[in-house]
């Protein structure tokens, strides 16, 4: 257990709010406790970003860099470390929080590459003089993440902003402080100067006030839709501040016509069911052509969804699904399960909650065919809805009837019908014959409607952690040849 929480001005302190604290979701044992950042607190976290942005905006980008890959180094040397208090605040498998931290290395080396290529400097020769376009950072910027990456997605916005020259608040998800403590750590062993990168921890009323904060200057946020809408509101009005939305989803999968029936079915697990249902790019709704063919994938889903392995994140043989990130989260799944049975869906694999004391939770599956008023919300977790279609046409009109934006796919053999798909469907991912999650930091990374607005993260964060000033230069000035009219000299 710690109390020194908070790492402001680089200075770590415990907080002067209300004590919160995290629980292993598979275990039901207490990972992390201590006191959350209060108003006070996160006004002196805005301020010493304030005091460290001109010194730190003005370093050469190769010394900012620097601190950056000594930060990526030290993950790679501490990366079973930091695997294992992921795997025990969120219940991911090792194999997945392996991962995650293998995302989180990777980062750097593609910033850089984002930063010089869609950031860079450009100079063009005009008549006299030369054109420069070139970038600078916004300021202050406060970075939120979610629970369910809670080192590789905030990263994502972090790693960007410092490379571009901003400072940084980071307020965590209230679920996994460890992880974002655990972080920290390695960015001050990295040495990052003081007050260029603050953390402070805490629940929903930290947040607030950060977000509330008139001396930030942009904010990027990795979270829910309700969360992200709220925040667009409080931005109302002030065009000044940067936001960035990276939300949820209610996410297409279609499957028509496919002769490798367990190629198929793999691509659907992978997307609806890795990391318990707990990604924003988790298919929710999977469209399936009626017939015997979609009849063949939809027994073959059924009968290897009935075999995922849920289990422990330190089980050996190490399962596919760990627990969800709360018990309170696994009984909402089976909540959800039954509200769409008594809608009318027919449940085809029965979502089962292991224990009212864990997140274990087993994959579930609706069938909702026909059925009216299936809400479009966003069920965070292992639930997946079938639509039997008879038209492709209506299949992806189904698709696009959702607010939200960010992830559709298509599995089928052949490329004209992926071409279609691609030129109607609406999303700011669209995969054919490849799961719709485990999206390339190489890539832009956003959705449309109420999944985003229009700033993607991953690649094009690069975008929105600076803005661009062009700039006509002259060594020397000279009186034009010819006067504009009106002009005496
Ligand atoms: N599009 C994307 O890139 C991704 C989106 N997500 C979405 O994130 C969600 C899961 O993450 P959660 O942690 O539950 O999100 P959340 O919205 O509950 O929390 C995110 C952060 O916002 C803070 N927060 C909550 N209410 C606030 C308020 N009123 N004012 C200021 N701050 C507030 C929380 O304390 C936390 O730090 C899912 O909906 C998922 O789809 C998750 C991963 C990726
Ligand atoms: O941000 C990046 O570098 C790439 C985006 C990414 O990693 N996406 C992941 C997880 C995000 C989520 O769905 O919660 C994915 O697409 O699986």
């Amino acid at each position: 257990m710690s109390s020194s929480v908070q790492f402001i001005d680089g200075c770590w302190s415990a907080g002067k709010g209300k004590t919160f604290s995290s629980i292993d979701p598979a275990r039901n044992t207490a990972v992390w406790s201590g006191e959350s950042a209060d108003d006070s607190q996160v006004e002196s976290a805005v301020i010493a970003a304030r005091k460290a942005f001109p010194e730190w905006s003005t370093r050469s980008f190769d010394e900012r860099l620097a601190i950056c890959q000594r930060f990526s180094e030290l993950l790679g040397e501490n990366k079973e470390d930091l695997a294992r208090v992921m795997a025990e605040e969120t219940g991911k498998p090792l194999w997945e929080t392996r991962t995650e931290v293998g995302a989180m290395i990777g980062k750097v080396a593609i910033s850089e590459r984002a930063y010089k290529e869609r950031t860079g400097t450009v100079e063009n020769e005009m008549p006299g003089a030369k054109a420069f376009i070139r970038h600078k950072p916004h300021g202050v910027v406060a970075v939120y993440g979610p629970y369910n990456f809670p080192g590789h997605l905030p990263n994502g916005h972090i790693v960007p902003a410092l490379i571009a020259g901003n400072t940084v608040v980071f307020k965590p998800s209230e679920l996994t402080p460890k992880v974002a403590e655990f972080t920290v750590k390695l960015w001050e062993k990295a040495g990052i100067p003081a007050g260029v990168l603050n953390l402070v921890q805490g629940e929903v009323d930290t947040g607030k006030a950060l977000s509330a904060h008139p001396q930030i200057d942009g904010l990027y946020f990795t979270g829910s839709s309700n969360t992200g809408h709220l925040l667009h509101k409080q931005f109302g009005g002030r065009p000044d501040k940067i936001l960035a939305l990276e939300m949820g989803g209610n996410n297409p999968l279609i499957v028509t016509n496919v002769s490798d029936v367990d190629a198929a079915v793999h691509n659907i697990v992978q997307s609806a069911y890795i990391t318990s249902g707990q990604r924003c790019t988790c298919a929710r709704r999977l469209f399936i052509e009626a017939g015997e063919k979609g009849q063949a994938v939809l027994d073959r889903l059924v009968e290897v969804t009935k075999n995922i392995v849920v289990d422990d994140y330190e089980a050996e043989p190490q399962p596919f699904m760990g627990a969800m990130i709360s018990a309170k989260a696994a009984a909402g799944m089976v909540d959800a399960h039954n509200e769409l049975v008594r809608l009318g869906g027919k449940s085809l694999v029965k979502s089962t909650h292991r224990d009212t004391q864990t997140g274990f939770v087993t994959p579930g599956i609706v069938d909702v065919t026909g059925v009216d008023n299936i809400p479009d919300e966003e069920y965070f977790g292992p639930l997946l809805k079938v639509y039997r279609f008879t038209k492709l046409d209506d299949a992806i009109k189904e698709a696009n009837n959702t607010r939200y934006g960010l992830s559709a796919g298509i599995l089928c053999d052949d490329e004209e019908t992926y071409r279609y798909f691609f030129k109607h469907i609406r999303a700011g991912i669209v995969n054919w014959n490849k799961p719709i999650t485990g999206a390339s930091s190489a890539a832009p990374f956003g959705g449309i409607g109420a999944s985003g607005n229009h700033r993607a993260s991953a690649y094009y964060a690069a975008d929105y952690c600076s803005y661009p000033v062009a700039s006509v230069e002259a060594e020397n000035q000279s009186m034009p040849e010819i006067l504009a009219p009106g002009l005496k000299f």
